[in-house]
């Protein structure tokens, strides 16, 4: 899966989803070079802040000319470099409206988790790459990513606390409401 961006039509579901909430707090997994959490913070509210964590320095100080560029103000994007699962534990519970997941793969399984424990009531969380392009339902296909993948989702479905939705954007993406 790479490190690449999201497609123009995830940035714009994403941007879709944090202006109907009204966002005020987001929290990202995977900046990468700042295509989605530009999305986000256009479409948060105005003082809204993203917190985005990414393991690798260079992509956030990429991300970061591109908000600049775009007139965003630093403090609107605390970028924090470091793995996400020493990363997330010491964000606070229950504070974030959208939580976006865009990290290792191999990790869903602990994002779904995280991701539940730091969102408010009502927030979304919004999984990229849910259906793998397409090796998620090829149930011959056994790579460690898709096996994770389908045990993040099974984990989506079996939480009493989500109600997903999964749309045929990019390669798949989960949006699912905590109640
Ligand atoms: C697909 S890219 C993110 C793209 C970004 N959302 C965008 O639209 O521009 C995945 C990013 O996750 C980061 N990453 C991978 N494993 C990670 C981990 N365990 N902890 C934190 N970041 C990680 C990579 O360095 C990479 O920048």
């Amino acid at each position: 899966m790479g490190i690449g961006s999201v497609s123009p039509g995830v940035a714009g579901v994403l941007g879709f989803l944090a202006g109907t909430i009204g966002a005020r707090a987001v929290a990202e997994i995977g900046t990468g070079t700042g295509v989605s959490g530009l999305a986000l913070l256009d479409a948060m509210a105005p003082e809204g802040v993203l917190t985005s964590i990414d393991s690798e320095p260079e992509h956030q100080g990429a991300a970061r000319t591109v908000f600049t560029a775009a007139g965003h103000a630093n403090r609107r994007a605390r970028l924090i470099a470091g793995a996400a699962l020493q990363v997330l534990p010491k964000l606070s519970d229950g504070a974030y409206d959208l939580v976006f997941v865009d990290g290792d793969p191999l990790e869903y399984v602990e994002y779904v988790e995280q991701g539940l424990r730091l969102l408010r009531p009502g927030g979304l969380l919004v999984l990229h790459h849910a259906l793998a392009g397409g090796r998620v339902a090829d149930e011959s296909n056994e790579d460690d990513e898709v096996v994770i993948i389908r045990e993040a989702l099974a984990a989506v479905k079996e939480s009493e606390e989500l109600s997903p939705v999964l749309l045929p954007l990019g390669d798949g993406l989960l949006v699912a409401r905590r109640a």
